[in-house]
């Protein structure tokens, strides 16, 4: 198993702290844009994670004091030369997308600062987000004449909803840490957002991994389908966690007023 910081990236630094890992995208000249290369490196960085059974959730963040991720790289988007390399880049970033949203452990993104277009995107891609309140947040591609390519017009009106999505897609604008707590766009704000996501993280590694998982699971599959077919979703994967050790163990310790030690069995 390789440990995740003897990986070398160019735009990446992936650091791992016992169970977490923290994944930087570092290109502050560019406000972290995610041109092809890094969207590469994600997805290294992303198998590196899964391959690892020591890591119980990724943190995602920028590098330097400005941004989280300030889009796809707008250098690169200029050169597409027609509809194929398009589709083909948005099918790119989605796939990035996925894998990180597909991940079986818990991933926080810290906004650490602009989070617009394909940044917003990959924090949409996380399960929990925490702002900083400096941080930026927006879908600004109709600015380019573009629409978001990444993921975000399904992510983003799943969030918060078709009617709010569309007002944020369609104006460009960027809204604060504020405005989007409370369009539930965030899910904490705090000033130092790696800190906040790090105690969060800690809080969540505590529980049952497999639950963890499966929990994560049940909500992504019961999202893309009708309540009835959702609920049977739940109950099969209810009736799978009540064939682990973690449920014994779980239920033991409780009962015996003592802390559960989860072995993710
Ligand atoms: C499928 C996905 C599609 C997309 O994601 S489309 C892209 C969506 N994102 C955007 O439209 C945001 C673009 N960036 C901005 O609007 C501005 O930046 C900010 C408002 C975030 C910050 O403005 P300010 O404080 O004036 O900084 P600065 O001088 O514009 O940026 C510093 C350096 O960063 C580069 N940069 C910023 N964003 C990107 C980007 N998305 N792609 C490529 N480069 C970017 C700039 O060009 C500049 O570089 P230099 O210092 O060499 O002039």
């Amino acid at each position: 198993m390789t440990m995740l910081d003897e990986i070398d990236f160019q735009h990446l630094q992936l650091d791992q702290h016992g169970p977490l890992a923290v994944l930087t995208v570092n290109r502050p000249g560019a406000l972290n844009a995610l041109n092809a290369d890094t969207l590469s490196e994600l997805s290294q960085a992303t198998e590196a994670v899964i391959e690892n059974p020591e890591i119980g959730a990724l943190i995602i963040t920028g590098g330097g004091d400005r941004a989280f991720v300030a889009g796809a790289d707008i250098s690169e988007l200029a050169q597409l030369g027609d509809v194929y390399a398009g589709r083909e880049l948005a099918l790119a970033g989605q796939d990035v997308m996925q894998t990180i949203a597909n991940l079986p452990i818990p991933v926080i993104a810290a906004v650490n600062g602009f989070a617009l277009g394909g940044g917003l995107e990959l924090a949409l891609a996380c399960d929990v987000r925490v702002a900083s309140p400096r941080a930026k947040l927006g879908l600004p591609e109709v600015t380019l004449g573009l629409i978001p390519g990444f993921g975000g017009t399904q992510r983003l009106a799943r969030l918060i909803g078709p009617g709010r999505a569309l007002d944020l897609m369609l104006t460009a604008r960027q809204v604060g840490a504020e405005e989007a707590l409370a369009l539930g766009l965030v899910n904490y704000v705090a000033d130092d957002p790696l800190q906040k996501a790090r105690e969060v993280a800690e809080q969540m590694v505590k529980n049952a991994p497999i639950a963890l998982s499966l929990v994560k699971e049940a909500v992504r599959r019961g999202m893309d389908t009708s309540l009835e077919a959702g609920l049977e979703v739940e109950a099969d994967l209810f009736g799978m966690l009540v064939a682990t050790q973690d449920f014994r163990e779980g239920t033991s310790a409780f009962l015996a007023k003592r802390r559960a030690e989860f072995k993710g069995e």
